[in-house]
């Protein structure tokens, strides 16, 4: 078997080890922060966790550190050790950073970590949402905060990445590659039902769902087909169908008009990057990537990638690992400590404490001890009450 990846162990956030003091619940996070900007920002999301953690009374949370990122690939020529799901599955839930590295091709790097973990533990559902947060602005004149809040569902299982395709003569005048996508009715319908929930959990109840039905005309009409019949069981859910061409523009030009969207692994990982743009950045925006039948844990992950470009700089805008450490909450049944730490936020970008990205003078250490004090505040002005 080969060895454990363990390269530290950090102990729960009141500095001891073991059991849970009565009352408090406790989970194992499996943290791998890997490439460029990841161990920056997850170093950012660890320390608004541990300070949660400290300040209210209802969790604990022990941190397992991996080193699976572009290093260890480049010296052990593997991203994952043999028995990294098997490692993984005795944690309650994963905190990834981004992977991608300049040296390494991103197809090698993407599918020997990410995708290398999230579909085998079956986290179909990929789960993106946007907002405007109190401070900040849209790229978009006319779009106010509350006029942009929306959640993406991305397939996160087959469709473009399903991985069937190859190449043959490569090099040759005659090569040729094929990337072949796949919709299970399977992989289909547990989405389009996971998409529904979701629209029927918030308060507009309007789910639009996104293909490209015209040109892709089997794939796409299957989709299409699918979203119509699971609807049937969700008849207090308004549904729209959009063309992905025609989501973009209406994702600049009605941005109000749209709650929740379902679209392809491809499609959505897209327009999710798009969404985070219109609300401010890319530096903002969460992804979840779930199991909903809760038998592997989930794993959750800033949207953005290892941003090569701004690695090492100190700049890199943790708000969008916050927001995902709030997802993780959620997730573990911790709305109390979920909602806390996005008040801290928006309360820190609305003090005007912000990233170059979101035009603002602060560092990622700036940000994170801001929103530490904030927790603190928030949480013993709660405590009083
Ligand atoms: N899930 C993932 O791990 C993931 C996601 C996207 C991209 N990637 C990989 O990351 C590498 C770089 O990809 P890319 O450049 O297309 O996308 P990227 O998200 O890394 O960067 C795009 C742009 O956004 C900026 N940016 C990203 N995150 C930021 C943050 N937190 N604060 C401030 N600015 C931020 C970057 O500086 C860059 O200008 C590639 O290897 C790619 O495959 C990985
Ligand atoms: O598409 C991917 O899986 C990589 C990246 O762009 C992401 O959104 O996680
Ligand atoms: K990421
Ligand atoms: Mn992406």
């Amino acid at each position: 078997m080969a060895p454990s990846a363990v390269e530290t162990k950090v102990v729960d956030s009141s500095g001891t080890e073991g059991i849970a003091a009565p009352g408090r619940q406790s989970y194992k996070i499996a943290s791998i922060p890997a490439d460029g900007i990841g161990p920056e920002v997850i170093s950012a999301g660890i320390t608004v966790l541990q300070k949660l953690s400290e300040e209210l009374d209802t969790f604990d949370l022990e941190f397992e550190h991996f080193d699976w990122s572009s290093e260890r690939y480049r010296k052990e020529g593997k991203y994952l050790p043999d028995n990294a799901l098997e490692i993984v599955k005795g944690f309650d839930a994963i905190l990834f950073g981004a992977v991608g590295a300049p040296d390494v091709p991103d197809h090698i790097s993407l599918w020997g970590l990410r995708l290398a973990l999230c579909q085998p533990l079956q986290q179909y559902a990929n789960v993106r949402p946007t907002r405007i947060l109190r401070g900040t602005s849209s790229p978009l004149s006319n779009c106010k905060i509350g006029d942009l809040d929306w959640v993406i569902i991305r397939e996160n299982s087959e469709g473009e990445y399903a991985g069937h395709g190859g190449t043959s003569h490569m090099d040759e005048a005659w090569s040729v590659a094929t990337e072949v996508s796949i919709f299970t009715r399977h992989g289909t319908e547990r989405i389009m039902r996971f998409a529904f929930e979701t629209a029927r959990s918030r308060p507009r109840k309007k789910l639009t769902v996104v293909t490209k039905s015209n040109a892709q005309r089997n794939g796409m009409v299957f989709w299409d087909r699918v979203a119509t019949q699971v609807g049937k069981d969700y008849p207090d859910v308004e549904v729209d169908k959009m063309l992905v061409d025609a989501m973009t523009t209406r994702m600049v030009l009605k941005p109000e008009s749209i709650d929740t969207v379902v679209a392809t692994n491809l499609h959505a990982d897209i327009l999710s990057d798009l969404a985070a743009a219109l609300a401010g950045s890319i530096g903002i925006a969460p992804t979840s990537n779930l199991d909903p039948t809760r038998k592997n844990p989930s794993m959750f992950e800033p949207i953005h990638g290892s941003a090569f470009d701004i690695t090492g700089k100190g700049v890199a805008n943790p708000v969008a690992t916050f927001w995902t450490a709030s997802e993780m909450l959620l997730w573990l049944g911790q709305k109390e400590a979920a909602t806390l730490l996005m008040e801290a936020v928006e309360n820190v970008t609305e003090a005007g404490v912000k990233t170059a990205d979101l035009n603002g003078k602060s560092g990622t250490v700036e940000v994170t001890d801001a929103v530490s004090v904030e927790i603190e505040k928030l949480a013993r002005r709660g405590k009083k009450v």
